[in-house]
């Protein structure tokens, strides 16, 4: 059976307060979580209540925090060094195509880096961030692919069409991959200005076409390896 996972990470101060008391300090009167219930109750420090934290540490004789790991606990994470046989599609959007072209040779590079073949790369374009997620459901829903990255520069002007434009995508991107059940990696820009888009499409800030392959590669091989 699963337990916690240590909260060494990012609970320092959490666990330096947490003590594990007896069966008999716990706190019935407000209702709150007392640290004693933790024992009983999935071991979470998120469900500790303020009052809880009130309580008195007590060393614990083990000298270790119960929400230590175990072995038993399975952690499941896709791998980026297994490619082999996995396809992919990229649909790319063509407008503001100077931003959206570095984006997807970003992609494809990365792809290339990590051995994922060419012939198991199919690159879609649409006119449009705002057709992106057509293209993305018809794509995941045909079985072919194992991720599918989207790729787009939306770039705010004068009116609030950017609003619906970047929404649009996003949810559409969002909606291919639960509909379809294919990870559908967002790798579209929302940028204020187009120095923005520069930086980010392989400027100061990176190339994240390039990023966005590589969540695609974890992801396809999360589903394909641990979760089919
Ligand atoms: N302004 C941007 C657009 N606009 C076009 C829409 O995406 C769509 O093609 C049109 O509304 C027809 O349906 N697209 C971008 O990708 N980026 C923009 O900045
Ligand atoms: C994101 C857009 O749709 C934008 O580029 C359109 O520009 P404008 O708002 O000036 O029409």
């Amino acid at each position: 059976m699963a337990s916690f996972v240590s909260t060494d990470c990012f609970l320092p101060a959490l666990k330096s307060q947490l003590g594990f008391l007896n069966h008999d300090a716990q706190d019935h009167s407000s209702g709150s979580i007392s640290v004693s219930r933790l024992h009983k109750a999935p071991k979470s420090p998120f469900l500790l209540s303020s009052r809880a934290l009130d309580v008195k540490p007590q060393v614990q004789s083990t000298g270790r925090s119960s929400f230590s790991q175990t072995a038993a606990v399975k952690h499941l994470t896709g791998s980026v060094t297994r490619t082999e046989g996995l396809r992919f599609a990229v649909v790319v959007a063509r407008f503001n195509e100077i931003i959206t072209r570095p984006l997807l040779e970003g992609a494809l590079g990365t792809f290339k880096n990590y051995s994922v073949q060419d012939e198991d790369i199919d690159v879609v374009w649409v006119p449009g961030c705002f057709e992106i997620g057509a293209v993305a459901t018809r794509l995941g829903k045909s079985g072919k692919y194992h991720a599918i990255i989207c790729i787009g520069a939306v770039i705010r002007g004068d009116t609030t069409h950017y609003d619906a434009v970047a929404n649009s995508a996003a949810s559409g991107v969002l909606s291919a991959g639960l509909n379809s059940g294919v990870p559908c990696i967002f790798g579209v820009l929302t940028c204020e200005d187009m120095d923005q888009a520069i930086n980010r499409a392989g400027g100061k800030s990176g190339n994240k076409g390039a990023e966005a392959a590589l969540t695609a590669i974890e992801m396809a091989s999360l589903f394909e390896h641990h979760l089919k």
